[in-house]
């Protein structure tokens, strides 16, 4: 497999894409090289600013297709992969990008998805409907909120003593331990 080069969207504290980077520092074929986020105060550059290039732009370039295509292109990117991205990803940058845009979800597809579910407000759905389990999805990106084909899931058990934040804390474990591999397992499937 010819050397592939990853791009991470973010736009929160980002532990996700920092596993990330810290797994793909170990693999010689695959290079995250470039960390994007549409939240200039996003808790992720300041704990990247030293492992990765960084392009921060605001909400007009997170909806400008072209844009983000153009700047994927110029970077020579392969995969773009979302941890904790929370702008809706622009139809033309899939078209540019298919199959090669992954997203974890929190939660356990297709239950707890769609707009307006994001971080907390997934886990304190699963908490209000005392669901028995919950987990994490990940999956290719379509145009549609996590709709796109579910690539893998992992599951945690809940209890009543559950609260949202212990739930978020369950599920952002398994999220660390699986997500950077699962990726890499894809991009190795794909040659
Ligand atoms: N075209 C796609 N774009 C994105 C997808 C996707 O599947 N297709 N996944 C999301 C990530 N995500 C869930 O995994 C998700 C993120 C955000 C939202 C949401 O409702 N966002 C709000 C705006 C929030 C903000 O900017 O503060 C909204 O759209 O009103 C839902 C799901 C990433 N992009
Ligand atoms: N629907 C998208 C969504 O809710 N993504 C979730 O945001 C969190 C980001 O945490 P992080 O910034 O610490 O990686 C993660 O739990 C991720 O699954």
């Amino acid at each position: 497999m010819n050397t592939k080069r990853i791009a991470i969207f973010a736009s929160g504290s980002g532990s996700n894409a920092i596993k990330l980077i810290e797994h793909f520092d170990k693999v010689p074929e695959i290079n995250a090289v470039l960390l994007l986020t549409n939240n200039e105060n996003a808790g992720v550059l300041e704990k990247t600013e030293d492992l990765i290039d960084h392009a921060v732009i605001n909400n007009d370039g997170a909806n400008d297709g072209s844009f983000l295509t153009e700047l994927m292109h110029e970077e020579r990117i392969d995969y773009i992969v979302l941890a904790g991205y929370l702008r809706k990803i622009p139809n033309e940058l899939i078209k540019a990008f298919p199959r090669q845009i992954i997203n974890i979800h929190p939660s356990l597809l297709p239950k707890y998805g769609g707009k307006g579910m994001y971080g907390m407000k997934v886990h304190q759905a699963v908490l209000a409907n005392k669901e028995t389990e919950s987990g994490i999805t990940i999956h290719l990106v379509n145009e549609i909120y996590d709709e796109g084909e579910i690539l893998a899931q992992h599951k945690v058990n809940l209890s009543s003593k559950d609260s949202a934040e212990t739930i978020q804390k369950k599920v952002l474990e398994i999220e660390h331990k699986n997500f950077s591999k699962e990726v890499e397992n894809y991009i190795r499937k794909q040659g």
